[in-house]
Order: C-alpha cells, then structure tokens, then sequence
C-alpha cells in the first residue's frame, strides 16, 4: 500500500545552524583553518540536530536534503551533473566552491536573489548541448543519514521547471537559447532521481517549484503539464509532492491537477483557498498555513478555518508552512532582550513547528460532531490577529503625503554639482564599506557584552575611518566613503537607531553561502530620534580634502530586509522610514557633507511576482526614495547603489530614482547591465560595477579596463563613475588594496585614452 502523507510538515529549515555553526566552519575551511573532513563532520551534525529536533517537536513528516553547503540551487545543478565545462577540472570539493565564489583562476557563477527574498541563489548555466548525468549522492547520503537515526525523511529538491527557468544560458551559445529548451532532457534526469529514490525506500519526495506561482506564458504552462505528466505517470517511484510557496498557483494550478503527482503545496499565507481547489480532489493538499517568511505568531483560530475551508474539498489535507522556514531564525526561546508584549506576538522556526503540530493535532481534539465555524479564508496577511497593532500612521509620520518629493531639473543640478565637487572624467569611488575585520568585529562585540567601553569603540572605529581615508588617498580613489566601520550591517545599523524597530541577538537568517543577517523587527510607529551618522560622517570629511560621501541605506531596503508589521499598508511604512532618512540627509548637508548615497540594494526585492500587482508597489518605492532625498540642495549629489537582483528588469524605476549617480552590479553578473536596451537613455551619472566583490579573486587591471570600456561602449563618458559591485565589508584589505589598485590605474589608462580620443 501506498504511504499517505503524514498529517504536518514544514517544506524546509534553517541550515545555518542555531549559532551559525555552518558559517564557522565553512569560513575556517576556506581560510585554510580546516579541512574537508572536519567540515563534514559539522554539517552531519547540523543535519542531525535538525532531524532530531523536528522529530521530538512532534512533527509528521520531516524533509531532508534541506541542507546545502552553500546554496539548494547550485546542488541541483550539481545533481543534474549541469557543472559548466571551466569548473569540471577541479577536484569535486573545489568546484563546487569555485562556482558559488570562484578562485583565482575561474571567476564564479552569478548570484542572484531568490524570489522576493534576501536569499541569494547561485545562477546555473546551461548550454544547448552538454548532457545532464545524474549524481544523486548528495541526496542519497542525506535519506541514510536519518535513516541511521531512525527518521525516514522526504528529500526536497528544486523543481525541473524552476531550475531551468532560474538558469542563464551559457554565454556564446545559440542565439534565441533559452534553457528551458531542454526541459525534456532534464526531467529525464529527474525520472532517473525518483527510480534511485523509489529503490532506495524514500516514499515522499518533494519538488520545490515557486515558479509556478509567477505569470507562466503557455509554452512554460506545457512544459509544466509534460514535465509532471511524465515524472507523474513513472510506476516505480516514490509519490510526489509538488510545493508552490509564495504566492497563487493560478493558471498552474489546473495544469498540475491534470498529471498523476500525488501533493501539491499551496501557499494560503500569500494566496487564498483557490475557487478552483476541487480538481485537486484525489490528491493530497499540503497547506500552508504557518507563514515561512514572517516571524509573527500565526492566529490559530484563522488557520483553522483556513484549514477547514480545504479540508470542505479535499480529502489529504497536511498542515504545513508556507514556503521553507530557511528565512526565518531558529529559535524565539534564544531572545532574552525582546520586550516581552513583543515577543508574545513572535514564533522563529522552532516556534513555527509547534504551532504545525498543534494545529495538525486539534481536529483529533475537537468533539465529534463539533460545528464548525464560518470563519472566512483568506491569507495571513489580511487576517493575522498574530501581527502587531502599532500606532496608526499619522500623515506627519507618513511624511511623504506632505513633503514635495521632486528636486531642480538633472541639468541645473549638474552644473551646480559640477561647480561645487570638481571632479574627474570617470571618477572613482567604492560603495561605503570597507572590510570588517575580525578585531573590529570582536570589539563591537565586547561593546555589546559591556567587556569594551563605548569610550574605546568609537576610538577605534576612528582609527579605523582613518585607516580607509588614508588608504582611499594613498590609491587615487576620487569619492571618498569612511567605510562603515561602525556598522553590523547596513539595515540593523539604522533599526537600532529608529523608534519601532526591535533587534535580536541571535536571530540569524541565511543571505548567502555563509553570510547571514538579523533582520530586524519593524513593529511600531518609525521615527528618527536623533541623527545617526553624521557625527562620523564628518569626521571623516574632516581628514581629507577629498570629498567623502555621506552614507545612507534607503527607505525600501531597511523595510524590505526587515521583518514588518502587517496592519500597516506597506506604502504607509516606506514613506515613514522616508521621512526618517529625509531628516538625516539634511542633517549630513548641513554638516557639510556634499555628496550622500542613499543605497537601494534591495529596490526591486519585494517587486510582487505578479506583472500585475507591480506597478503599484513601484510607485510605493520610489516615492518612499524620493521622500528620503528630494530635500537635497541642487549642488548635493545624491547617489544610490543596486545589487544582488536583475536590477534591469526595473530600470524604468531605478531612472525614477532621481538620483544623480547610480552604482549598480555589473562584474558578477557578466555584464548584463550594459545589454539593456534602455540603458543608454538613462541621463545621470550611472557606475556600473567593475570588481566583483564576492570572490577573493583580485581582478586584473586589463580585465577592469575591459570592463570600463565596455561601459563607454554604450554610456556616454560624461556619465560614467568607475566602482565595484558593491561594497567592500566581506573582503580582506590585503584583497581591497589590490583591487582598488587596479581599479584606480584601469580608470586612469581609459582616462587617458579618453583625453587622446
Ligand atoms: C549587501 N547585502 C546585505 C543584505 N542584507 C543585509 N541585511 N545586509 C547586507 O549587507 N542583502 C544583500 C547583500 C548580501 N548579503 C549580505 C548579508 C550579510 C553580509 C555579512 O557580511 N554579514 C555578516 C554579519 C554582519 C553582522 O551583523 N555582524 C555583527 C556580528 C559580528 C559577529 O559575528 N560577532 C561574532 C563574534 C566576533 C568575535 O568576537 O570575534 C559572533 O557573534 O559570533 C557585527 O559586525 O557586529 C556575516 O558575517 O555573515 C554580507 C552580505
Ligand atoms: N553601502 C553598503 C551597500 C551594500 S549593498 C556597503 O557598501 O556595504
Ligand atoms: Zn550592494
């Protein structure tokens, strides 16, 4: 007989580790510190935890392969053996790292963000003809592991459609290529999975396929049909869940119900119980009810009757999360410093799983016969009794309502900027932070334990301001930045500056390989209560004849990297964190500091996945931006600075911006920037990365040249600043000093080239 799915799950968890264990130990691997072995050692044992914790939580089924060394789309490219050709010569170890951080000799694969979250995904490339040849071990390895604790898992791996829809193709391929071309290919490799999992005992196996809950034109819709018709029909295989988080499946949701997969994931957090959920009658709903990307405590009473909605219609229902708990922290019960009104209101991953199991729990509870209640269902986030009811927005507090958010036309700025900053065609800067070393790190720790007077850090956060300044001037840089040395990061930073913003200690969400955040709690009504840069700010200025540019995170980046409240209008909140980086800028103006840069790495991030949903948040965003910088004076520059995502597909909204320069990544992602057709029209100033800042790799100053170059193939050289990426904090300085060495002397030999032309 056929195993039927346990009654809770969650379709994911964090693997970072409680204490960042995976960032230790992979950081000491790639130092040197440790080798491969001990590595390993701390990765099964984070496994292990997992499995173990959920299992004693009293969770149904527990999934598996859930764990990634560094990121779930670059195993699956793994898996499918898709290892472009430059990588193949390494031993396995090495390639793996070579394409998620590249090595001296081969730059990486390109990351990007995952979805509308701060996760970052390694970009598969796929070519038009390499084969794909099954490498399950990773998978394997993971089912007997549990096994050997007695725990039989369902192993949860990236979906064929969604891989292939998140690849690029491989550069000097076919013209019109695309990788989803070779669907069929793959999903032969897929069939193959699922027979070695069926021989193997696995009775579950979980397909992640968040692209289904994207705008799907037909020919994807087909793709979907045959590629889950095929693995569908397969006789000798494990049952197969298919989980779409966040958002509706839509126009998908038909065509899955038509194929023999046994599960489908609904998100009913982001999207409601579909008019259309009867033609999935037969198969088994995993409902997510429990939201995997917020850390509110869910309304019970809500997502039963959400649950109760389902269950009208469908036979199997499992109580799930929404999407993986991958983006929210381990544990609640690890917070000692949370107001305690707050916490209540708040349930991390571990917290999450209990609600799961209760929820799972209480129809084998309820009376016989009990009535049922008519609650409606809808999504959490119109629902969420469990989200905070702050102050309401005020229009003063809403700020952008009354402030007038346009600045002089770009021409009369220019000229005024021209006059007052004289500086150089192609002018050099870096994006704001310099390397946060370990005693800088360590000494705001001793900060925070109280071991380190205040009195100490701020000297040595100086000293290490003026180490930068002393280093930008020795290099030739021609904007200045003072380095960020007293920042944790750029959101956390300011929220610990804000009124309605709470900050955890050890609530660490993974952003990449091993880089993690602690999103912060935006939670009440946002207010600056004091300035909160421009002491150091002009202290830096006040070392150097240069111009050192004032250094803001914007309105949309501190909000989208933050967990937010729910009973607010997202619009609402951007505007007043606006208004609060409005007061900063003239603060840092009237400090003297003549250029500031208003980061908006995260612009695009919350884009809804629906075309039709995005035009709104659109016009959120940028106003909130242009709350925060429109009161600039005609000769302050304002620059802003985008990474990590396809910034292209919003160039209209980053020209929207206003802003006089932008800096955006453009190294690690090949360039891709420069394609745009709208590129050449944008009119202000526009710094298009030359240094890819995640790898150790050093560029050389041809390559840098190269790249500078190919800026000036399509920008006009008037526009053109000569930057990194992004900013410097994850390097070393020995790594910064050289590459800003050749960036400042490829800038100077294109100068020159210039002069000559
Ligand atoms: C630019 N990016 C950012 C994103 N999101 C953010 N919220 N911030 C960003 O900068 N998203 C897109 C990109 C890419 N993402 C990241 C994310 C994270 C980092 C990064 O470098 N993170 C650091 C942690 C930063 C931090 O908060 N540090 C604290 C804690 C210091 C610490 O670790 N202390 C140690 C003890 C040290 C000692 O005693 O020796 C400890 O607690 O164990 C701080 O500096 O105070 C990371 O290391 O992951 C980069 C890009
Ligand atoms: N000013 C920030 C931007 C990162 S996106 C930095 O340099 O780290
Ligand atoms: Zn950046």
């Amino acid at each position: 007989m056929q195993t039927p799915f346990p009654p809770s799950t969650v379709l994911g968890y964090p693997r970072i580790g409680p204490h960042r264990e995976l960032k230790k130990a992979l950081e000491s691997h790639w130092d040197g510190t440790i080798g491969a072995d001990e590595l390993a050692k701390t990765a099964r044992e984070l496994r292990e935890q997992t499995w173990l914790r959920l299992r004693d939580l009293g969770l149904g089924a527990v999934p598996s392969n859930t764990f990634s060394y560094y990121d779930q789309v670059l195993d699956t490219a793994v898996l499918l053996g898709a290892v472009p050709a430059r990588y193949r010569a390494l031993p396995p170890g090495d390639a793996y790292f070579a394409m998620a951080r590249g090595t001296q000799g081969v730059a990486p694969l390109r990351m990007t963000k995952w979805f509308d979250t701060n996760y970052h995904y390694i970009v598969p490339e796929i070519d038009a003809t390499s084969p794909f040849r099954l490498d399950a071990a990773k998978v394997l390895d993971e089912v007997r592991e549990a096994r050997e604790l007695g725990i039989e898992t369902r192993p949860v791996i990236v979906g064929p459609v969604t891989f292939l829809s998140l690849a690029q193709a491989a550069p000097g391929g076919p013209a019109g290529f695309a990788p989803l071309d070779r669907l069929g290919d793959v999903v032969a490799v897929y069939a193959e999975l699922l027979a070695a999992l069926h021989a193997e005992g696995v009775s579950w196996v979980q397909l992640d396929e968040p692209i289904l809950v994207t705008d799907l034109d037909a020919a994807v819709l087909a793709g979907v049909r045959a590629a889950y018709t095929r693995l569908g029909d397969r006789t000798a295989r494990p049952r197969l869940l298919v989980a779409a988080p966040f958002g509706e499946l839509g126009e998908a949701l038909p065509v899955l119900a038509s194929t023999a997969i046994d599960a489908v994931g609904l998100d009913l957090v982001r999207g409601r119980v579909p008019a259309d959920l009867g033609l999935l009658a037969g198969k088994t709903v995993v409902a997510g009810v429990v939201s995997g990307r917020d850390i509110w405590r869910t309304h019970l009473g809500s997502a039963a009757a959400t649950l109760r909605a389902v269950r009208a219609q469908i036979e199997h229902v499992v109580v799930a999360t929404s999407c993986s708990l991958q983006h929210v922290p381990y544990d609640l019960a690890l917070e000692d410093g949370l107001d305690d009104e707050l916490r209540e209101r708040l349930a991390f991953a571990e917290q999450k799983v209990a609600e799961i199991v209760s929820l799972a729990d209480a129809p084998a509870r309820a009376p016989q016969g009990a009535p049922e209640t008519s609650a409606p269902a809808r999504g959490v986030t119109e629902r969420s009794e469990g989200a905070p009811q702050g102050a309401p927005v005020t229009a003063d507090s809403a700020g952008g309502k009354a402030v007038p958010t346009a600045r002089s036309p770009y021409a009369v700025r220019a000229a005024a900027q021209a006059a007052h900053l004289r500086l150089p065609a192609l002018p050099v800067t870096t994006i704001g932070s310099f390397p946060q070393t370990p005693e800088l790190r360590a000494a705001r720790t001793g900060l925070v334990g109280g071991s380190l007077p205040a009195a100490d850090y701020d000297r040595r956060v100086r000293a290490e301001i003026e180490r930068a300044i002393r280093l930008q001037e020795r290099l030739g840089v021609d904007v200045l930045v003072h380095g960020e040395p007293e920042r944790n990061d750029m959101v956390q930073f300011f929220a610990e500056r804000l009124d309605g913003f709470a900050v955890t200690k050890h609530g660490w969400v993974q952003s990449y390989g091993s880089r993690c955040t602690r999103p912060p709690i935006l939670h009440g009504e946002v207010k600056r209560p004091a300035p909160m840069t421009v002491e150091l700010a002009a202290y830096a200025q006040s070392l150097t004849d240069k111009p050192v540019k004032g250094m803001l995170t914007g309105p949309v980046t501190i909000t989208a990297w933050s967990f937010v409240r729910r009973d607010v209008p997202l619009g609402d909140l951007l505007d007043q964190v606006g208004a609060a980086i409005r007061d900063e800028v003239a603060d840092l103006e009237a400090a003297g500091i003549g250029i500031i840069q208003v980061d908006e790495p995260a612009l695009r991030e919350l884009l809804p996945l629906r075309r039709a949903e995005q035009a709104e948040y659109l016009a959120w965003a940028v106003g909130a931006y242009r709350v925060a910088t429109s009161g600039a004076a005609d000769r302050t520059q304002i620059h802003t600075h985008l990474c990590y995502s396809n910034a292209a597909e919003v160039l209209d909204a980053i020209d929207a911006l206003d802003a006089d320069v932008t800096t955006i990544e453009s190294a690690r992602s090949h360039g891709t920037i420069l394609g745009v057709s709208g590129l050449p029209d944008f009119a202000r100033g526009l710094g298009p990365g030359v240094y890819d800042i995640h790898s150790p790799r050093v560029p050389g100053v041809e390559e840098v040249e190269k790249l500078i170059a190919a800026a000036l193939a399509v920008l006009p050289a008037d526009r053109v600043w000569v930057n990194p990426d992004c900013g410097l904090k994850t390097r070393t300085y020995p790594q910064v000093e050289a590459a800003l060495t050749h960036v400042v002397r490829a800038a100077a030999r294109q100068r020159l080239r210039l002069a000559a032309a």
